[in-house]
């Protein structure tokens, strides 16, 4: 059964909107694991803008399912994840002033530099995956650097289903075969959302988790709205009636 673990970014963006702490990452987080989500993902990037280097921290001592730190792994990213111990940790090469991430590795480039990281990060006790676009090459070229999973980049796939081209899921799957043949764990994520995480979930051999942020808390909001409305407008109601 595939995993979700939800990516608790956006939780952190709007708290750092006001400069207090509501919502608190923490209790969202508790409160996510408590509905039935089976991980909780975050992503810090190096200027802090949503998650803190102190939420990793903070949340390691309660995440009680998965718990997966993604990034680039920098020197104080490798730094942080090596002090919190995460589940697992997925390595994402976005740069400093990317607005999300925006592509996979290329392992072939970066074969050297990766299977150093991993075998610090796997001798440590953390699971490793590696984000990557649908390319073969590529894939073959991450089983070598001894990652446990690879995570694949769905933004393509999530832009080719909203425009009805359900042919776009191909290369996954092919790129899910593939990688079950290396020996590969199989992740996804970005862009992911209700309206196509099932028709993904259908045509994906193998898949072990699926890490979900933006569209599942701007789907929360819209699936919220209503009776958070209502419970303002009774609240009203009764205090107009009280005075
Ligand atoms: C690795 C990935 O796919 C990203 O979606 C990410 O984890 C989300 O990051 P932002 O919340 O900063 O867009
Ligand atoms: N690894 C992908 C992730 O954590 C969330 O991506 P998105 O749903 O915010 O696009």
């Amino acid at each position: 059964m595939t995993k979700l673990s939800v990516n608790v970014n956006k939780i952190a963006t709007l708290r750092n909107s006001r400069g207090a702490d509501f919502p608190n990452v923490v209790k969202v987080s508790t409160d996510i694991e408590s509905f039935g989500a089976e991980g909780i993902t975050i992503h810090p990037r190096p200027d802090e803008r949503h998650i803190r280097y102190k939420d990793a921290y903070d949340l390691k001592k309660i995440v009680t399912t998965e718990f997966n730190i993604e990034g680039n792994p920098i020197p104080k990213f490798i730094d942080l994840v090596l002090a919190t111990k995460p589940t697992q940790v997925t390595l994402v090469p976005d740069a400093v002033d990317a607005v999300t991430s925006n592509a996979g590795w290329d392992t072939i480039k970066n074969q050297d530099f990766l299977k150093e990281v991993i075998a610090e990060f796997k001798a440590n006790g953390i699971r490793t995956s590696v984000f990557i676009d649908t390319n073969s090459k590529l894939i073959e070229a991450a089983a070598t650097t001894g990652a446990d999973r690879i995570e694949l980049y769905t933004e393509d796939f999530a832009t080719q289903y909203a425009k009805g081209n359900f042919e776009g899921v191909k290369p996954y799957t092919q790129s899910a075969v593939l990688a079950t043949e290396l020996g590969l764990g199989i992740n996804a994520g970005h862009d992911l959302s209700l309206d196509n995480i099932q028709y993904f979930t259908e045509n994906i051999p193998n898949l072990l988790e699926v890490s979900i942020g933006h569209a599942l808390i701007a789907e929360s909001l819209y699936l919220g709205l209503e009776n958070v409305v209502n419970m303002y407008k009774h609240k009203l109601k009764v205090g107009n009636s009280k005075k």
